[in-house]
């Protein structure tokens, strides 16, 4: 993949990331988990530790919620349709699009960026949540976590992204929230600005090597301006 020649390509793209992003969509995770765990008689996990598992996909945030509850013992496929089930009724409904969401991709769309949404979460769970919250119509193209057989921090659905939307190479971003996006970016050689919001991890964002950090997507246009600037 990444002998891909994007050089007949011209357009600007940004890639942004889903959960912790666009839309804490932590609350509607735990619910979903909750009930899993209910399902499993197991004691309920606090909401911060099960935030703290969101950034590598469904199935490792699966994972780490039966380590922490020591229930090694039950299948993972049982324990993640489980989850699923409930996650289908919960996708959507707590959570809430983060302050200048909107208003930072009608700014970047106006300036003539093409917009994709790269994640992790499963993509018809990423299609849903973007319907509901009315921010489907942003983005040409969405890059679910089985989307591909890699999902971030892999290069490969970045540069998906960035070929579907007929975008070269080097004229795209990625805005993401986690180590996972900075890794991601790294190795697709991408820029990568992280929101000072959204499910950091455990080591915060004092540890991040990332291009610069954003309180508000609606900041991205002036950034991106002279991201690209230094590039050409
Ligand atoms: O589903 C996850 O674990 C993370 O999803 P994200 O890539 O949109 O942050
Ligand atoms: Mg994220």
């Amino acid at each position: 993949m990444n002998s891909i020649d994007f050089t007949h390509h011209t357009r600007h793209a940004v890639l942004i990331d889903l959960d912790g992003t666009l839309v804490d969509s932590a609350p509607d995770i735990v619910e979903a988990v909750r009930r899993l765990l209910l399902d499993l008689h197991a004691a309920p996990l606090s909401f911060d530790t099960v935030r703290g598992f969101i950034g590598h996909g469904v199935p490792t945030l699966i994972r780490r919620v039966l380590r922490a509850s020591a229930l090694t013992h039950i299948d993972e496929v049982l324990a993640l349709a489980l989850f699923q089930r409930h996650y289908r009724d919960t996708n959507g409904r707590y959570g809430d699009v983060y302050p200048g969401v909107r208003a930072g991709l009608a700014a970047l769309q106006g300036a003539g960026y093409r917009l994709g949404c790269v994640t992790n979460k499963f993509y018809e769970a990423s299609v849903a949540l973007l319907d509901i919250h009315a921010l489907a119509p942003w983005f040409e193209v969405v890059v679910g976590g089985d989307t591909l057989s890699q999902m971030k921090p892999a290069a490969e659905p970045l540069l998906h992204a960035c070929r579907a939307l007929h975008a070269r190479l080097d004229r795209c971003v990625l805005v993401g929230d986690s180590h996972v996006d900075i890794a991601a970016a790294r190795a697709a050689q991408m820029p990568v600005f992280i929101v000072r919001y959204g499910y950091p991890g455990p080591e915060g964002h004092a540890a991040m090597a990332c291009d610069g950090f954003i309180d508000s997507l609606e900041e991205l246009p002036a950034m991106l301006d002279a991201a690209n600037q230094g590039r050409q």
